[in-house]
């Protein structure tokens, strides 16, 4: 059943709607301003919201419900939103359209008018959730199917998953494909990035909180442990929950059980646990900000999503991807990559990975000027390796593994390996035998 969160200050306006509604199969809430609004949106899983367009404060310049309109968006809340107003003026519903809006519908209305708005704008919802999960995660090089499979199985058990991987590598991606593929599919997971949420707001965020517990809580809010109960949790950067919440984390990860803030009665969550990180815990333990027992819970199974610059055998292959994705976008058609655009793309380390590949190519299906993307098109800079990670090592290690490197790729050949690194035949020699190399005769 969809439910439909009404925002409006008169109560009457609120009940009809509600009416009409509630007997065509929806569920209806109501709040009466667009604060109430906010609060009701943060505990409750909503499908569409109705909103008026003037309240108490100021009854006809639309101004509170497009501030309402601008903060859904500054939030990234993907809601539809049907807006209603007495006062419709055509700039009114164009501005509330430019923010976000989906319908506007004059008061008074017609019931059936409201009807084939809100079935309208739910139907549409529902087709384009229905595509965005069919366009996800994928895979051409053998290991890259290899690693979906893998996905694919341990989707099916109960087990907490780890997702280890760079920037932009599709740990997100993967996670939403993992819980699609799951047995708690039916249900939405429910996700946290751990690096968006201020120090003093993790507890109440994940865990939820009693109105009057602190300060600022002004009204209950439920937190994402229970908001997934039975489904997924997705734990995003999970390397920056602080050391001091690590422990409540471990203890409901252990036992299932919380408390929200300013309660003292536990809960318990079914939540499955997938969690991501680019950063290494094993480091962060070694420096005391990570607990080891926390990361064996975390990691009952791990996937390591390898970066771009290793998977570069499919490099064309998401090209052609991202390129037919934003040609859509942008209404082009028929958009493809030359030969030296390509070469490009395989020479260049991706430092920011797939995000990056992605950008690259929308700035390129935008600026090229034929059907063809040309070198020129492609924004990056090949050949600027300053930013690849190296792991930090002496010279005198980066000596070695850049001599074993150059007499791999010259098949053994060391004098060759040596002319290449500029050192003279007696200087490679000395070389291969103080780091001990074994060479080939
Ligand atoms: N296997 C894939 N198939 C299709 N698109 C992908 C794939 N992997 C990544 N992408 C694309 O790359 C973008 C970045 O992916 P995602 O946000 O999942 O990465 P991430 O590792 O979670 O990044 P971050 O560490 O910054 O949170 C996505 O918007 C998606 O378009």
């Amino acid at each position: 059943m969809k439910t439909v969160l009404i925002v409006d200050d008169l109560i009457d306006v609120r009940l009809s709607a509600r009416i009409v509604l509630e007997s065509h199969g929806f569920h209806c809430l109501e709040a009466q301003h667009p604060s109430a609004a906010m609060t009701c949106l943060e505990q409750n899983q909503i499908d569409l919201i109705l909103l008026d367009m003037n309240f108490s404060q100021d009854t006809t310049s639309g101004q509170e419900g497009l501030a309402f309109l601008s903060k859904l968006q500054s939030l990234n809340y993907t809601i539809p939103v049907i807006v209603i107003t007495a006062w419709a003026k055509i700039d009114l519903a164009v501005q509330a359209m430019q923010k976000g809006a989906c319908d506007f519908i004059e008061k008074p209305w017609k019931n059936a008018r409201l009807l084939e708005a809100v079935q309208g704008a739910t139907i549409q919802t529902d087709l384009l959730q229905t595509t965005s999960t069919q366009s996800h995660f994928l895979a051409f090089s053998a290991q890259s199917k290899q690693l979906l499979e893998k996905a694919q199985r341990i989707a099916k058990t109960e087990a907490n998953i780890l997702i280890t991987g760079e920037n932009g590598t599709g740990k997100s991606m993967l996670a939403e494909y993992i819980h699609n593929e799951s047995l708690r599919a039916s249900l939405e997971m429910i996700s946290v990035n751990m690096a968006a949420i201020p120090e003093n707001l993790f507890e109440s965020e994940l865990f939820g909180h009693k109105k009057g517990a602190f300060t600022d809580a002004k009204e209950n809010r439920t937190g994402r442990f229970t908001l997934a109960n039975d489904s997924s949790l997705f734990l995003d950067e999970v390397g920056c929950l602080p050391i001091a919440l690590q422990a409540k984390l471990l203890r409901v990860l252990e036992s299932g059980e919380y408390e929200e803030v300013g309660c003292s009665t536990s809960k318990r969550s079914n939540a499955r646990v997938i969690s991501a990180t680019n950063a290494d815990l094993n480091k962060l333990i070694e420096q005391g900000e990570f607990r080891r027992d926390l990361l064996f819970r975390l990691n009952t199974l791990v996937i390591e999503l390898p970066p771009l610059r290793e998977r570069l055998d499919e490099i064309a292959a998401f090209a052609e991807h991202f390129i037919a994705k934003h040609m859509n976008r942008y209404g082009r058609t028929d958009v493809s990559l030359s030969e030296q655009a390509y070469k490009k793309l395989k020479s260049y380390h991706w430092p920011g990975n797939m995000r990056e590949l992605s950008h690259v190519l929308e700035r390129a299906v935008i600026m090229a000027d034929t059907n063809v993307i040309q070198a020129q098109d492609v924004q990056i800079q090949p050949g600027d390796e300053s930013l690849l990670p190296l792991p930090l090592m002496t010279l005198e290690q980066a000596e070695k593994k850049l001599i074993l490197k150059a007499i791999d790729h010259f098949d053994g050949n060391v004098v060759r390996a040596g002319e290449f690194l500029g050192l003279s035949k007696s200087a490679i020699y000395r070389r291969v035998d103080k780091f001990n190399i074994q060479v080939k005769d």
